[in-house]
């Protein structure tokens, strides 16, 4: 019998996380079956991916290999509690703020838990994945999730002192991100080019930034200093960023976020 994975929430997250387990042909050797108390979200994604889905938790029969915990932080003591029975699953909570111990304290002593930081990327294989285990996750079971999680995109183990910094950066980051090809897209309307060609350009421009960045493995500011000529058009664009605050704005973004995360996400 194939070793299952249970998916607890198919918001926002559940849903990316569950396309992008799917990009790769090993999903097959796993049964997946898809859970959210809003059960359209579940039917949907199941529908689209081809896996199996319930309406209520009562009807998982078999004890899961892994359980992600998809839910809002402040629906993970509940969730938990609803999983209680599944006492050998090694669960992954993707909550944002809520560490190890509350992880514990909520689904009892003894089970194998791991804290997961991912972001909307994982949907395209393009994720940034941080990964923190706890003693009970053994070698071989973490060899065999390295495999699993493979598809999507890069993954990494972290400290738990750092998942609050990973949250705001990594985590969030594709929400500022967007902000700002959304103000670059408006920037495009308001010198006279229609939106859909502004924003096809803006993205393109981000992605091969982004994957010339990466591929030759160094600092943006050496990337700036080749597309500023002197005297030229994009020190002039920089300048006016700069006397904005631009840098100092996002900053202050990231620190925000990250403040957010250590404070258990209440208001600061
Ligand atoms: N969105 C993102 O980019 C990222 C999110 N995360 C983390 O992922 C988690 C999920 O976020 P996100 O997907 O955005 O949230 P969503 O609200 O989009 O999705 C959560 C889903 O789970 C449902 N749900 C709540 N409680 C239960 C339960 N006990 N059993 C089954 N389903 C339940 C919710 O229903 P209802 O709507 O009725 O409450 C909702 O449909 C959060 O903890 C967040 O911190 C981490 C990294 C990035
Ligand atoms: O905004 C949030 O709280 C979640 C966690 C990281 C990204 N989205």
């Amino acid at each position: 019998m194939k070793q299952s994975i249970l998916v607890v929430g198919c918001g926002n997250m559940g849903s990316a996380l569950t396309r992008g387990l799917c990009l790769d042909k090993w999903h097959n050797k796993y049964e997946f079956c898809l859970y959210d108390k809003v059960l359209p979200k579940a039917i949907q994604i199941a529908n689209e991916l081809d896996l199996s889905y319930v309406a209520d938790i009562n009807e998982v029969k078999s004890e899961p290999y892994l359980i992600f915990l998809a839910v809002k932080p402040n629906q993970i003591e509940s969730a938990c509690q609803s999983l209680s029975q599944f006492r050998n699953s090694i669960f992954v909570s993707l909550a944002a703020g809520v560490n190890q111990e509350q992880l514990q304290k909520y689904l009892g002593e003894g089970r194998p838990i791991i804290r997961m930081m991912p972001n909307l990327g994982v949907e395209v294989g393009e994720g940034v994945v941080a990964l923190h285990y706890n003693s009970l996750v053994n070698e071989e079971n973490r060899e065999d999730l390295l495999f699993v999680f493979s598809s999507l995109g890069w993954i990494f183990e972290a400290e738990e002192k750092e998942f609050d910094q990973i949250t705001a950066l990594s985590g969030s980051g594709p929400g500022l991100v967007a902000v700002f090809l959304e103000a670059m897209m408006d920037a495009g309307v308001n010198i006279g080019l229609p939106w859909e060609k502004s924003l096809k350009m803006v993205v393109q421009t981000m992605l091969g930034t982004a994957t010339w960045l990466k591929k030759k493995n160094c600092h943006p500011g050496l990337l700036k200093n080749m597309v500023c000529s002197p005297g030229g058009t994009t020190i002039a664009g920089i300048k006016r960023l700069e006397l904005s605050g631009f840098r100092g704005i996002v900053m202050d973004g990231i620190e925000t976020a990250n403040r957010r995360a250590k404070n258990n996400m209440a208001e600061e």
